[in-house]
Parts: structure tokens; sequence; C-alpha cells
């Protein structure tokens, strides 16, 4: 292993190792001075003062001016370096040991280059210097030791050995030199001082620089350096062994050997355990770094985590106690059991819910399937309800039935204001018949009967008259087609009985309004199961033409009697308004009355010779079954049934009157027709029994007539 190869692995060298020990074995230091570092210090510069202070003293302050009396290391070698102080001190102790000191770069002109020149002198004047000391017997020094810094303890202890020698050969030199207990140079039984031979290499060295070798100085120094430390072992290694008997020495090296060994060892072990210290403290300092690297982790687990075990290294690096780390993990440990405890009591929560659920599905069902068991009886029972309702309304007709189909009422009409009561031929009503008192030709009074359905009195409400006719609205609403005239001469009251007074009040409301408010009252009962649509028309027969009395335009055209297989009979031109409410026939009425003819006569003002007809159409859809029904009503006002030879009309108003005559008879042989159930029925002999022909015949089919004969 080379000398730069150990440097690299060993802070010392084993020169140094071999040096320390022979000068500890020949008393040069003593054992545990350096367990000491700063009393060491002290020493070596308290020595170094005192080398100081000699040189200057010698040489003088002039001479020494380089070199302060407590100079620091640096400056005891920089003020050293050229050798100068040296070669006068030596030549001041030994005069004429350097011949010639070089004090200038003036006295060589053999080297050109100032700084090399500079060097040169230097090594020129050291180089002497050393060499006497070494003839002297006097411990050296390197050369190199004044160009670097930190081996100026060499130094300083060959001046010491110096002014020891100088004190000794001031005081006469008698007796054994002795320098400072550490070297001991003996004359050894003789007055010859201990001479030694020079160093070959360095010898060797010196000749070829001083014969003007070819090769470069700087290889010359170099070799110069490297065998200084020989130098110096041989200087130790002779003054170790120098008063020591031939006998002796093989076990003295032997123990000086060992020696060496176990302080190189000493010192390896040393080593070691210092590299293993420098290496934790390396390893700490670099600890704190690591978790920066873990923070770059992928989850955040892991960064958690690192964060935690740095948190944790950095508390230990802190010093946070052993307790408070403890008392951090026991409340993490507490928080993670106190969620494991909320977690069970949510899974078992979730798990009750769940369950919850499930018997409140299964009571869902079923109740679900007891609503559907509910709603199939509510529908059971809502079918048999509409056969109850259907039974109904066909018991109800069979009783309307059998109350007769065509139904003759009579209404005596009261006196009016100004006719004489003793001109009352009604002699006797009673209930259903009413007596007649008849003149006779020869002056004998005669009485006459008849029957009717029911015969009203003078006093006779309109309540009363209506209540009859009422349960056969019910019928129209059931499908039933009704048909109710008014018939009497002209001014018995016909219109009166059928629509009212001009003056209208709700207790003079005729038979048209008490009806139809009646069908919308029943309509409105039935909402719920059957929709009912109500329209109107109002037709007049006059002169034998057929005319729309709810025409707006004013034109009153001459209408067409239609029989259609799917509408029967009727006038499709007629208007057909749609109605919802009673005022809404009000108003209706109200129009077609302003439009019937009308026209004074002998016997009546308002005597009318025309037939109105207020015809209602009821359409009624089931809402369950969406069954459909149809009925109608007609209230007819016919026109005066006086005799035409007493009427003193000619003209327009005899042939209106002809017409008039013509018509009714024609109704009335109709309704015997009907009546005696003949299978033929005289319809088509006038306009009034084609008009009014599904609501006259076929009575097996449940149609009801309701004649008002009025006297
Ligand atoms: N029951 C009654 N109570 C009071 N007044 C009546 C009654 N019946 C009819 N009148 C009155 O008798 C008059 C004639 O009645 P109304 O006009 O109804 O007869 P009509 O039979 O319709 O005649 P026309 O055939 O000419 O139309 C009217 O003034 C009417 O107010």
């Amino acid at each position: 292993m080379s000398t730069e190869q150990q440097q690299q692995v060993w802070p010392f060298s084993v020169a140094s190792v071999v040096e320390d020990m022979l000068q500890e074995n020949i008393g040069t230091r003593p054992r545990g001075v350096d367990l000491v570092a700063s009393r060491k210090a002290e020493e070596t510069s308290l020595r170094r003062y005192e080398a100081a202070g000699w040189l200057r003293k010698t040489v003088g302050v002039v001479g020494g001016k380089d070199l302060p009396a407590e100079p620091s290391e640096e400056e005891f070698r920089l003020g050293l370096r050229s050798g100068i102080i040296l070669c006068n001190v030596l030549n001041k102790v030994q005069p004429g040991a350097v011949p010639k000191v070089v004090e200038g770069p003036g006295d060589s002109a053999e080297v050109p280059d100032g700084a090399a020149l500079s060097a040169f002198q230097y090594f020129e004047n050291v180089r002497n210097f050393l060499v006497s000391i070494e003839e002297m017997g006097i411990p050296t020094f390197e050369a190199s030791d004044l160009e670097q810094g930190g081996k100026s303890a060499r130094v300083v202890n060959c001046i010491l050995a110096l002014k020891s020698y100088s004190d000794w050969k001031q005081s006469g030199g008698i007796g054994t030199w002795k320098y400072g207990g550490n070297l001991k140079l003996s004359t050894s039984g003789g007055t010859k001082p201990f001479m030694r031979k020079n160093s070959e290499p360095f010898m060797n060295s010196f000749s070829r620089a001083c014969s003007g070798d070819p090769s470069s100085f700087d290889e010359q120094f170099n070799d110069l350096s490297e065998a200084g430390a020989s130098r110096s072992l041989n200087v130790l290694v002779r003054a170790a062994l120098s008063n020591k008997k031939q006998e002796e020495i093989p076990n003295i090296v032997e123990s000086m050997l060992n020696k060496v060994m176990e302080e190189f060892e000493r010192r390896l072990v040393s080593q070691n355990e210092q590299m293993k210290i420098t290496a934790k403290d390396m390893e700490v300092v670099a600890s704190p770094e690591m978790p920066l690297s873990r923070t770059s982790s992928d989850t955040r687990m892991e960064e958690e985590t690192s964060t935690q075990i740095n948190t944790e290294e950095r508390c230990h690096q802190k010093g946070t106690p052993h307790e408070e780390s403890e008392d951090q993990l026991l409340k993490q440990q507490a928080l993670v059991e106190r969620q494991e405890q909320d977690i069970k009591e949510l899974k078992l929560a979730l798990c009750s819910t769940k369950e919850g659920m499930l018997l409140l599905q299964m009571k869902h069902m079923e109740e679900f399937n007891n609503l559907g068991k509910h709603l199939h009886g509510l529908a059971h029972a809502a079918s048999g309800y509409q056969r109850v309702l259907e039974e109904n309304r066909r018991l109800y007709n069979q009783v309307q039935d059998l109350k007769g189909n065509i139904r003759v009422y009579c209404r005596v009409r009261p006196f009016l204001t100004g006719q004489a009561s003793r001109f009352s031929t009604v002699d006797h009503i009673d209930e259903g018949n009413i007596t007649i008192i008849t003149p006779s030709k020869y002056g004998k009074e005669g009485r006459k009967s008849f029957s009717f359905n029911k015969v009203f009195g003078p006093l006779a409400t309109q309540e009363e008259v209506f209540a009859d006719t009422q349960p056969l609205i019910r019928s129209v609403l059931d499908g039933y087609n009704v048909c109710i005239f008014a018939y009497g001469q002209t001014g018995s009251g016909k219109t009166y009985t059928m629509t009212g007074p001009s003056e209208l009040t709700e207790e003079s409301l005729g038979v048209n309004y008490r009806a139809l408010s009646d069908l919308f009252l029943l309509s409105d009962q039935r909402k719920e199961v059957i929709h009912y649509d109500i329209s109107v028309q109002m037709l007049e027969i006059y002169n034998e033409q057929v005319r729309d009395l709810l025409a707006t335009d004013g034109v009153n055209r001459r209408l067409e009697i239609r029989n259609s297989s799917q509408n029967g009979i009727n006038v499709p031109e007629a208007s057909l308004v749609t109605v919802s409410s009673p005022s809404d026939v009000l108003n209706l009425m109200n129009i077609g009355l302003r439009n019937r003819a009308v026209s004074a006569t002998a016997m009546n003002d308002r005597s009318s010779r025309s037939h109105s007809c207020l015809t209602v159409h009821v359409q009624g859809r089931e809402l369950t079954s969406g069954t459909v029904i149809r009925g109608s009503m007609h209230l007819v006002d016919l026109a005066g049934s006086e005799r035409v030879d007493k009427s003193e009309v000619t003209g327009d108003r005899l042939k209106e009157a002809q017409h008039i005559n013509r018509s009714l008879s024609a109704l009335g042989d109709v309704i015997a027709s009907l009546a005696q159930k003949n299978s033929h029925v005289p319809y088509r002999n006038s306009k009034l029994t084609q008009l009014l022909q599904d609501s006259l015949g076929k009575i097996n089919q449940r149609h009801s007539i309701s004649l008002i004969s009025i006297i």
C-alpha cells in the first residue's frame, strides 16, 4: 500500500505511529498528554514562544524582524521559511556551521525566475541548516515542514534542542548534553559526540541538485520529502538504542514493534468506532429527509402513515417524552375502537331497518291484497247496484204504464176579471169527473159528465197541475219519450198552463219550466252515475208549415220533417241548442214566444193560431258501462180549438182556423187509434201528428202521453 493510498484509508501514517511510539519509548512525550487537547495546544504554543524568543534573542530583533515574539504557528513557519534566521542562529551557536547564508535574491544570478530563485534560496539555507544540525546530532525536521502548515512542532523541537545545546555549550560543555529530557545525546564514555551517517537518499538528491542534474527541482524535493520520514525514524531509533547493550537490542526492538502493532491496532479500532459514530450521525441527519420522499407515495394511507412516522421521528428528534407518544397512541387506539363500535351499531341498525322494511313490505302487500279484494267486492256491489237501479227504473216505468200511457187531465180556468160567474157551465167537479151544464134547445137545462185522469178546478195552482205530470219527467231521463199537450179553445188557458202568464213569478211558472227544472235537478242527482246532455228545439206549425222558433237570422223558413233510421222523426234544419240550466231554457222560450205568430181575434186578444212545440232531447251515458240512453219530451201548446163558425173570421183567418181544426182532428184520430190499439194509426194526416209520431206511437214501447184538456 502506498503512502497516498494509506492516507486515503487511514488518517495517520505507519511512520507517524512508529515515530510516536519511539518518542514515547524514549520519554519525549509522557503518555496521556494528548488526552487533554487544550493543554497540549497550550504547551505547544509555549514551546513555540520559547523557541521564537530564543531565536530573536540570539539573532537580534532586527535579524529576527520577520518573527514575532509570540508568533502563531503560521507566523512561526513563515518567519523561518527563508532559513536565514535558522542559519544565523546556528552560526551563532556553532560558528561556521553554515558557511554561506543566502540573505537575498540578488546573491544568485544563476536562476533567472524570481519565484523559483526565492524558493531555491530558501531551500539552500534550510538544507544547509538541516545538514549541519544533523551532523551535530540534534533532532531535525523536514524541509517540507516549513512549506506546509501544521508541522511546526518538529521545527520547534529542533530549535529548542539547539537552544539546549547552546546553553550546554555556553555553560562550558561539561558533562553530557541533554535536551529537555526528551532526547539524550550522550558521548557514552568518550568526548566524541554522537555522530550519525547522512541519509543516503537525501545526500544523493542533494548531490544531484548541486551538480546541475537535469532532474527538476520538484522531483528532488519530493524525493527529499519521502526520505524525510525514514531519516527521522532513523534518528529516533538510534537515540532509543544508543545506550542499550548489544544483547538487549533484539528484545527491545521486538518490544517496540509489539507496542507499535498494539498502538496501530488501537488506533485502527478507535478509527473504526469513530467511523461508526460518524455513520450513525449521518443516518440521523439523513432520516428527517426520508419522509419527504415517502410523501410522494401513491395512496393517501401511505401518506398518512408516512406523515405519522415523520411526526413521530421529529418528536423523537426533538426529544418528545415517550409518555406523550404513548398518550397519543392510546388516544388513537380509543378513537379506532369507538369508530369500530359505531360501525357495528350502524350495521345492526341497518339489519334492523332491512327487517323492518321487509315487514312493512309484507304488510303493504297484505293491505294491497285486502284492498284488491275490497275493490272487487265494491265493483261487484256496484254492478249489483246498477242491476238494482235498472230494475228500479223498469218497475217505476211499469207503474207509469199501469197508470196509463195516455193520461188526460182537465183543468177549469177561473173566470177572468169582469166576467160574470153566473154564466159558468161547470156544474160539478168530483176528482176525475166533471159535470157540465148544457143548455137545451127548448129552454130546459141538461147535464153532461166527463171522466178524466184528474180534474183541476179553477183554484188549482200551477204546482198542483204539474205534480201529476212530474213522474213522467223521470221517465224521460230513463230513456222514455213523453208528450204533454195542452188542448182547448182559444183563451181557455193553454199557454197559461204550459208556460205561465206574461208576468212570470215562481208560483206561476208553467209545466214547461217546471218539467225542465226537474229534468236538470234529476240529471244532477244522477251525475255520479250517468252523464246527461240536454238540448232543445222549438218549432211552430202554422197553416201546416213547420217553422223554427229559435231561428236568429230572421228568416222564417219552411222546414221539412224527416224520418231517419238513426234519429227517427226529426227536423234536421231546425236549431238544436244545448242547455245546462233552467234559465237557458227560459231564455230560449222567450225567443220562441216572440217569434210565434200572434194575432188578435174576437174571442181572445192573445189568441194563437199555430201549434208550438218545445222538444227536449236527452242523451245519457252511464259512466261505468258506457251505455247510452236517449229520451225526448214534447211540450205542445196547441192552437185554439174553437169552431170556425163562431170565430167570425174570414179570409186568412178562416184559412188559419181551418188548418188548426184539421190538425186537431188528425191528432184526435191518432190518439183514438192509439187508445183503441188499432193496427193503423193515421199519423200522416197532419204535420202535427207527423212531428209527434215518435212520441205518440209505439205505446207498447212505454211512451207516455199526457193530454190536458182545458175548458
Ligand atoms: N188558471 C188560470 N188562472 C188565471 N188566469 C188564467 C188561467 N188560465 C188562463 N188565464 C188567463 O186567461 C187568458 C187566456 O189564457 P191563454 O192565453 O192561456 O189562453 P189560450 O188557450 O192559450 O188562448 P189561445 O188559444 O188564443 O192561445 C190569459 O189572460 C190568462 O192569463
